[in-house]
């Protein structure tokens, strides 16, 4: 399928009782931080977020990058459904987690650590079943970082290469954060739910696509092509969106 400009001046679709919400995090309901740590979560997103998965009896989802402990840590001590690290870690309505691959990771991870070390303005984050190298601080090692993932990732079993915003995440090959969304999509209280997926970045393409071929829509935040139908131009618009959705005499439909 072909990536193009998503309309911006459409309405944002409604939410309502049949809708399954999943939420990407950085970009999307959380401003773009210098570094990963930095994020600032705005004191109204905890409560909005509890309400909303009340409002839809528990169909929401948090679908991100992001490491399962870091995600609680920025939400706690809310503890959502949640597919961390591209749909590599879930978990499930109930609590239930399930780690779908945990690639070996050691080799890749001395060998950036000592990239970062001689390149001041790298950071290498590692998670359970993946790693981001992070050049945001750094943006003329783009093409080191590119070429040195690239091979790096080729000399690792299991695993493929993500480009997002100024950084090169290595993650275990055939799980993204479509796969995800299919999977929470075919168990309760999701099944038979019409999907909604917002995310800011390259690496939500997967979701875009997974929720359209379900019948569901995309909602691309911010700049850039996509496949997404939808589009809202920051965080900031998203989460009046969903705090509209939460009003009792509207169905969320707002202008981005
Ligand atoms: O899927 P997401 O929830 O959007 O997570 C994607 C990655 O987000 C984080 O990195 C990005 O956000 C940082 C904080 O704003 C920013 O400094 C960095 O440049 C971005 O790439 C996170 O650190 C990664 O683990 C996630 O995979």
């Amino acid at each position: 399928m072909q990536l193009s400009p998503a309309p911006s001046s459409m309405p944002l679709p409604g939410i309502g009782p049949q809708t399954a919400l999943f939420l990407d995090f950085d970009g999307t309901l959380v401003d773009i931080a210098p570094q990963p740590e930095a994020v600032q979560v705005p004191a109204d997103l905890v409560p909005l977020l509890r309400q909303l998965e009340r409002r839809l009896k528990g169909a929401l989802a948090v679908v991100s990058g992001r490491q399962l402990a870091d995600l609680d840590g920025f939400l706690g001590p809310l503890q959502l459904t949640t597919a961390a690290e591209h749909g590599a870690h879930q978990r499930w309505p109930g609590g239930k987690l399930l780690r779908l691959a945990s690639p070996d990771l050691r080799e890749l991870i001395r060998q950036t650590t000592a990239l970062a070390e001689s390149h001041p303005g790298l950071h290498v984050e590692i998670k359970p079943a993946s790693l981001a190298l992070h050049y945001r601080q750094a943006p003329e090692l783009e093409a080191l970082c590119r070429q040195f993932m690239a091979e790096a990732a080729d000399h690792t079993s299991g695993v493929e290469l993500l480009h997002g915003k100024s950084v090169f995440e290595v993650k275990p090959a055939g799980i993204s954060k479509g796969s995800a969304i299919e999977a929470f999509m075919r168990e309760s209280p999701f099944a038979g739910r019409l999907p909604l997926f917002a995310g800011d970045d390259t690496t939500d393409e997967a979701g875009f696509s997974a929720v359209q071929g379900l019948g569901g829509q995309g909602i691309k935040v911010g700049e850039g092509a996509t496949l997404a139908r939808y589009r809202c131009a920051t965080p900031k618009a998203l989460r009046q969106w969903l705090r509209a959705a939460c009003d009792e005499n509207t169905t969320g439909s707002i202008r981005p």
